[in-house]
């Protein structure tokens, strides 16, 4: 999504949940600073295929995770959802993270192969300053306005963030995994809704197949 387009659902997510742009701002720079460990467009390019699973951390996924078939589509956990599939032997292709999930699980993964996509926003500057340090290579995100290597393809949850970046990078057909948008409270349920929002969103502007499997 074009950030001209995002911008306008971006302000309504600073109200929302009376979020700070300067601090979004701020903490899209700090990531700059490990700008040596960046991660190529190609890169991702190459791991995102037609077709995409997409690990959101309900409660359900671990049900749905067990006994199945390994996957032979692109693979990308969002955030928590890492610690599932590792204890279920997958290696996810791709981690989006604002670095609140298990990170003993995330650098597991990282060590193991999956590439991370590291997201910026106010409330997260001290993990990115205790975590980044620890990262091989990660591509770098915010959701205010993206400058130099600091991207912004839409989305504010991990898993809505997924879903949009499989969509900049040619998904066609991707199925949802671990989503269940009712089950929590409070902020985490309205940043759910937000979710599944953006999903729809995404859905009806790119006309690509989007499955939630129950
Ligand atoms: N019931 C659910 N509970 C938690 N996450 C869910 C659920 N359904 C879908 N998801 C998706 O899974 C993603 C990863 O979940 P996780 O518990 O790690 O969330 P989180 O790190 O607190 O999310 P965020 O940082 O985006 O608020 C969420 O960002 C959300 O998009
Ligand atoms: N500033 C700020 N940005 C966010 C936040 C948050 O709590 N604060 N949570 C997100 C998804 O959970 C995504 N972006
Ligand atoms: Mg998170």
């Amino acid at each position: 999504m074009k950030y001209s387009e995002w911008r306008k659902i971006y302000k309504k997510i600073l109200d929302d949940f009376s979020i700070e742009k300067k601090q979004d701002e701020r903490a899209a720079r700090i990531l700059t600073d490990y700008r040596d460990q960046s991660v190529s467009l190609k890169d991702i390019r190459e791991i995102v295929n037609d077709e995409v699973i997409i690990l959101g951390n309900a409660s359900i996924l671990k049900k749905q995770l067990t006994n199945r078939v390994r996957f032979n589509k692109t693979v990308i956990a969002a955030d928590g959802a890492t610690e599932v599939a590792i204890n279920e032997g997958i290696v996810p292709d791709l981690v989006v993270t604002d670095l609140d999930g298990d990170m003993t699980s995330i650098l597991k993964a990282h060590e193991r192969g999956s590439v991370l996509v590291v997201h910026a926003h106010g409330d997260n500057i001290d993990k990115i300053k205790k975590w980044c340090p620890k990262i091989d290579k990660f591509l770098s995100t915010t959701q205010a306005k993206p400058f130099n290597a600091v991207y912004n393809f839409g989305g504010f949850t991990d898993g809505d963030r997924a879903v949009f970046l499989a969509v900049e990078f040619g998904a066609r057909d991707i199925s949802l995994y671990g989503f269940d948008y009712k089950d929590a409270k409070d902020r985490k349920y309205k940043k759910l809704q937000w979710a599944k929002k953006l999903i729809e969103k995404c859905r009806d502007k790119n006309d690509v197949n989007i499955h939630h499997i129950h």
